[in-house]
């Protein structure tokens, strides 16, 4: 069934895409293939069906934009990603580093492909403008035994709210855009239905952060994730979030109810 889509996909890809189905084909695939993203992480053997391989760019790794600051602290929870058993050899840490895609559809497999169908043109909120270091620079790291995700971010010159300092709509971005990494992680699709902020401190532009979120509890479809987002060594609290996440069926997103 998996290669019979696939081929027909393909075979409409290179058909200009005429008279194809898209929310039955996307429906199908991308429900099966969102279901955890750590699925596309380690691969499964049905995977192997999929015949696009098309590899998304990370947009997470390190660019001239990034301050020392914000280098030292990819480097130091990069570090952490690694560790050493007793014989002193290497294995994974209790850290990973998450990719950053710009358009979550490639976190799917064959997502790549299936980008440049639906609307071609979207953009991930925070990976939408292209100049490096202009708005959104971050990676996050996950820590799936601690349920835990803590992200490094540099907020660039275009996210001005009151002059000289960020804009609060663009820490909401970035607490829900974590949070909901982590939950998405830990559950699977799913969507914001709350996030409650509260501004304790500005946040001068150009500044380095931390954003700290912790997994509260999970009960049924709801997952509970809470945040900090503080000063890079720490010191000083900017904003404390709560959030919930309802995990869904991705159906409805492609316009149909399965
Ligand atoms: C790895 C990838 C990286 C990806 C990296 C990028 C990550 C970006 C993440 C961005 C995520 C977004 O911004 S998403 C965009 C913003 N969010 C939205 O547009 C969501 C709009 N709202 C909805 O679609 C819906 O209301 C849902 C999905 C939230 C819930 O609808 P539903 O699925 O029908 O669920 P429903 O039965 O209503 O509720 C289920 C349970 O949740 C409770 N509940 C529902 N909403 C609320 C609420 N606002 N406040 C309190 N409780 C609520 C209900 O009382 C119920 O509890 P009980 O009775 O069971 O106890």
């Amino acid at each position: 069934m998996l290669g019979h889509i696939a081929r027909r996909l393909g075979h409409q890809m290179s058909n200009g895409l005429k008279g194809m189905n898209l929310p039955h084909v996307l429906t199908k695939e991308t429900h099966r293939h969102l279901q955890s993203p750590f699925d596309t992480i380690c691969p499964v053997s049905m995977m192997s069906l999929w015949p696009f391989s098309g590899k998304p760019q990370d947009f997470s790794q390190p660019n001239s934009s990034w301050s020392p600051e914000m280098v030292r602290l990819y480097e130091h929870y990069n570090a952490l990603c690694d560790a050493e058993n007793e014989n002193g050899e290497k294995k994974r840490g209790p850290w990973r580093k998450l990719p950053s895609y710009d358009r979550t559809i490639k976190y799917a497999t064959g997502g790549v492909h299936l980008s440049k169908l639906v609307q071609a043109k979207a953009r991930l909120f925070t990976r939408c403008i292209e100049e490096e270091g202009a708005a959104f620079e971050y990676v996050a790291f996950l820590n799936k035994v601690e349920k835990t995700c803590v992200c490094v971010f540099q907020a660039g010159h275009l996210l001005e709210g009151a002059p000289g300092h960020l804009h609060g709509g663009a820490i909401a971005t970035m607490i829900d855009t974590v949070t909901g990494t982590l939950a998405g992680y830990l559950s699977g699709p799913v969507m914001t239905a709350y996030l409650n902020t509260n501004y304790r401190s500005p946040v001068p532009l150009g500044s380095v952060l931390l954003i700290h979120c912790a997994l509260d509890r999970i009960e049924g479809k709801k997952i509970f994730v809470n945040c900090k987002v503080t000063s890079s060594d720490e010191s000083k609290l900017h904003t404390e979030a709560a959030a919930l996440f309802v995990s869904i069926n991705i159906g409805p997103l492609f316009g149909t109810q399965s």
